[in-house]
């Protein structure tokens, strides 16, 4: 006698399939917790974020979470997962923002997300591609000022070097002329807060004020500083990043002689060989130096920020899995430049790869990603560029320069923003004759 008949035997097969596709859409990401409630995988994550996750892909594969301080950050790092970041209307940047931009700049939730979509459009308008090419005079003229300061030769730690070239120009041509101090002392006041603020900010951004007291006070005083000057916070931040990426394209271009050479050859045809005149620099004069642009793209390639990051607004789908609202999607603009179906050789420095990409019409290489993408991508690339390049110009056009150590490192401690040198690395100039 039949027990069951193969009609229920097939009905409940296909229950016991459709319940498993149910619960396979619904299974989360693999998540890594460690084993401290609420610190979670902090201890490991910490000590060497960048790698942590690179590690974590290969173990876990394209999309996993890290469960961090009591929070859930879902990494996606292929194609399915980095178009859901890209693209997905359930996923927000202003609400993954918020917090931290808080936390750094003081600025209150309600505030920050009334203003931010009218701030982004002010910034984009102004420092565009439109208007972009009136800075060059005033970027040319501070940047003189800056390098008459160094005089006729010198020795000094590449960081500072351009630190202190690239800090003034910044503050006083995005915010106003005239904001950054002038005496010694003031000057050298700004450089330890801004510097204490830059190191804690990290920290600062996910722990709460109180916790970081020395932090705190160099924030404050930075606030004081640009109270009524603040369009973004990330725009002050951006002087940093802009003094990083100029440290390292420098140094990739100081240690790549052939490049260098090309570089001063190029300088000197359009500008003449003398490093005395105070040059001025058209848009023109860019143009025909293409090579000192592909260096800062490849630098940035190289260097790019570690992670970009939304939140998920609604449980949204990648691969297999269900990512549920209430995550923070992380994405690796620093991983994905080391993808080698979009790099070749991706760990080398290659400057003319940079050839192909669309530079007038002002498109990247594809799967670039050092500026985010997307309606948020960051409204000052163009100026970054702008800046870099004319600062790199008025460099190599003035001094004679070379490295008197190894290029180090980039330090392994650093996700937000561009990558930070793991330790020192001296710079020689000599005015050109
Ligand atoms: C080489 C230097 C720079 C790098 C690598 C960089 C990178 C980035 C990245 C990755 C983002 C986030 C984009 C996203 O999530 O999709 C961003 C946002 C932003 N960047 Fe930059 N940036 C640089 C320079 C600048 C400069 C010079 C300015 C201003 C003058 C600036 C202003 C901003 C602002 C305001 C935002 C936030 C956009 C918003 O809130 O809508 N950045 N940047």
């Amino acid at each position: 006698m039949e027990l069951i008949s193969p009609t229920v035997i097939i009905i409940l097969g296909f229950l016991a399939l459709l319940l498993f596709f149910q619960r396979k859409n619904l299974r989360g990401p693999p998540c890594i917790r460690g084993w401290i409630p609420w610190i979670g995988a902090g201890f490991e994550f910490g000590k060497a974020p960048l790698e942590f996750i690179e590690k974590a892909r290969i173990k876990y594969g394209p999309v996993f979470t890290v469960f961090v301080m009591g929070t859930r950050m879902t990494f996606v790092t292929e194609e399915e997962g980095i178009n859901v970041f890209l693209k997905s209307k359930e996923v927000n940047f202003e609400l993954a923002v918020q917090k931290p931009v808080y936390r750094t700049a003081s600025i209150p939730k309600n505030t920050f997300l009334t203003l931010h979509e009218k701030l982004n459009v002010t910034i984009k308008g102004k420092i565009g591609t439109v208007n972009l090419y009136q800075f060059t005079g005033q970027l040319t003229e501070e940047l003189h000022e800056q390098l008459e300061k160094l005089g006729t030769h010198g020795t000094m730690e590449l960081s500072n070097f351009v630190r202190h070239l690239l800090y003034p120009v910044s503050v006083n041509i995005l915010f106003q002329k005239g904001l950054f101090p002038t005496n010694e002392r003031k000057i050298r006041e700004f450089h330890q807060h801004f510097q204490a603020y830059d190191e804690g900010f990290e920290y600062g951004s996910q722990m709460p004020e109180c916790l970081l007291s020395h932090w705190s006070k160099s924030k404050k005083w930075l606030l004081a500083l640009f109270e009524k000057n603040i369009p973004d916070i990330k725009t002050y931040r951006s002087a940093k990043d802009n003094s990083v990426v100029t440290f390292w394209t420098l140094g990739f271009v100081l240690s790549h002689p052939s490049v260098h050479k090309t570089i001063v050859e190029g300088i000197s045809s359009v500008f003449g060989t003398a490093g005395k005149d105070k040059i001025k620099v058209s848009e023109d004069d860019l143009k025909k130096l293409p090579l000192i642009r592909w260096c800062i793209l490849e630098t940035l390639r190289l260097r790019a920020p570690g992670i970009i990051t939304r939140k998920v607004m609604k449980p949204v789908q990648i691969l297999n899995y269900t990512v549920p609202s209430g995550d923070l999607l992380m994405l690796s603009p620093f991983w994905l430049h080391r993808n080698p179906k979009y790099f070749p050789e991706p760990e080398v420095f290659k400057p003319e790869r940079w050839k192909k990409a669309n530079l007038e019409k002002n498109a990247f290489l594809d799967g670039f990603m050092a500026f985010g993408s997307g309606k948020y991508q960051c409204p000052g690339r163009w100026f970054a560029l702008l800046q870099i390049q004319i600062c790199i110009i008025l460099i190599l056009y003035k001094y004679d320069c070379s490295l008197l150590d190894p290029l180090p490192k980039q330090s392994s401690l650093h996700l937000v923003g561009v990558q930070q040198p793991e330790g020192q690395c001296h710079i020689e100039f000599k005015q050109r004759k």
